[in-house]
């Protein structure tokens, strides 16, 4: 068993590979979408990973549920490597990770009712009988604040914020550890985001829920996450307490990302705004990824990759920045 402070779930260097379509015998040329990528989540830790489409958040997120193999490193799971774990005891651990997707609509079957789709997992992870599932589903219903007696009830009976609940529902009937959550309100109308964000909040309070939050939305990162990596191009730029990155950003993008949000832009920090568009994944930029968009960008940035490394006096901060001593 391990200790409290330790990770529950942690990912060491992974790299994930897609290959683009090639012609008729060729592979065609990997592209990275994720670059040596370390993160661990503990027990009942809420960590936000932001940044722009396209930056690899998902991609993470699927890897550390091993929905997706890394092409290179390795995600442990309470220390054990999922890669070379037997599969029964692969299946004993899937029921603790979950997954919520962003699109309810998609990840719901519009033909079953919602009861028995929340019923699956329970039967599929063996944790129940198809009875005693069905028994159990009112009660999940009334965790995620919704009618106890609408379990018979075809996924159109309800609204958009509903029926992510029942998606949470769903995640919640294995008793999981560690929740991945990607985009889970960016389909849903900004009135209802609120309110399933604080269900997430509650649940994660309640149950001890590690949670992996995968998100745009700073504002939603702030309310909810101990924790924030800040993902550009594959690779991770700052890492740190979410109280330390929001009051006092220290890398040039994680700076841009939050001048975006004019609520949340630092006065103290020195940012411009990000210009353009994220580089394609099969063309990165040599060196810093980052360097082709960075106001603070020196030749030396082109020649190597900065590794993240500890800010002194910035406590846990973590950022990747070949100028971080010097940055105004
Ligand atoms: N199955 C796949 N095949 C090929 N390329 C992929 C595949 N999945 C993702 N990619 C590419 O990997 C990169 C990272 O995608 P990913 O969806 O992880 O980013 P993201 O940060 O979650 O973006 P978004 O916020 O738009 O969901 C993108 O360039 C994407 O096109």
């Amino acid at each position: 068993m391990n200790a409290p402070q330790d990770a529950l779930v942690r990912g060491e260097g992974i790299t994930r590979a897609f290959h683009r379509r090639g012609g008729l015998f060729s592979r065609g040329t990997p592209m990275l979408a994720l670059r040596g990528v370390d993160i661990a989540v503990k027990r009942g830790e809420a960590v936000g990973v932001v940044g722009e489409s396209g930056c690899g958040k998902s991609t993470l997120g699927r890897v550390m549920l091993r929905l997706l193999p890394p092409t290179d490193g390795r995600v442990l799971f309470e220390g054990e490597d999922l890669a070379t774990l037997p599969a029964a005891r692969l299946r004993a651990l899937r029921r603790r990770m979950q997954l919520v997707f962003q699109d309810p609509y998609g990840s719901l079957d519009p033909r079953r009712t919602v009861g028995a789709q929340i019923a699956d997992g329970m039967v599929i992870h063996g944790l129940a009988t198809g009875a005693e599932a069905a028994e159990r589903v009112p009660a999940l219903l009334r965790q995620v604040g919704l009618d106890p007696d609408h379990a018979k009830r075809l996924p159109h009976e309800f609204s958009g914020g509903q029926r992510q609940r029942i998606a949470v529902a769903r995640a919640l009937s294995t008793q999981p550890d560690f929740i991945v959550a990607d985009e889970p309100v960016s389909a849903l109308d900004v009135s209802i985001q609120a309110q399933v964000v604080n269900l997430l909040a509650d649940l994660r309070a309640e149950l001890g829920l590690a949670l992996m939050f995968i998100s745009h939305d700073l504002h939603v990162v702030r309310h909810l996450c101990d924790r924030v990596v800040v993902m550009y191009l594959g690779r991770v730029m700052e890492e740190g307490s979410a109280a330390e990155i929001f009051r006092a950003p220290a890398h040039p993008y994680t700076r841009a990302l939050l001048a975006a949000t004019p609520s949340l832009r630092h006065r103290g920090a020195a940012a411009a705004p990000l210009a353009g568009e994220v580089p394609s994944i099969a063309r990165p930029p040599s060196g810093c990824v980052f360097r082709t968009r960075c106001a603070f960008a020196q030749p030396r940035c082109a020649e190597a990759v900065p590794t993240l490394e500890s800010l002194p006096g910035a406590g846990a901060r973590r950022i990747a920045c070949h100028r971080a001593a010097e940055l105004p």
